[in-house]
């Protein structure tokens, strides 16, 4: 059966190369988590589109059931789930994250 929210999502991820959930906004977050997150992307020079699941409650919880991930932030890039803020850490820490957007063709340093 279809649900709206996993449209919704598969929708966003699919026109939007990167795309960060989070709680707050790139701008204003509202939690550490995020933030990092959030700040990782910057550092790379990496455009993406940020989602306040603070907003809306039903994506908050259709989230966690469509990527089958409990937390948040929840990075995607090209429409699949990187992880949240301890995956890219590590992975930022080790060059995988820049390499892994490299690899999608998304502009980053
Ligand atoms: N270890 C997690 C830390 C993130 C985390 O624990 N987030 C919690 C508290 S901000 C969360 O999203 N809980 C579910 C919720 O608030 O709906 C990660 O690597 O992303």
């Amino acid at each position: 059966m279809s649900n709206p929210v996993f449209d919704q999502i598969k929708n966003e991820i699919d026109s939007n190369a990167v795309v960060l959930y989070m709680k707050g906004t790139a701008d204003f977050p509202s939690c550490g988590f995020s933030a990092k997150v959030a700040h990782i992307l910057s550092d790379l020079g990496v455009s993406f589109k940020d989602i306040n699941i603070l907003e809306d409650d039903s994506l908050r919880q259709g989230l966690k059931e469509f990527s089958s991930w409990p937390t948040f932030p929840q990075l995607y890039v090209k429409g699949e789930l990187v992880g949240g803020c301890d995956i890219v850490r590590e992975m930022y820490a080790s060059g995988e994250l820049a390499q892994l957007l490299k690899d999608k063709q998304i502009a980053c340093r």
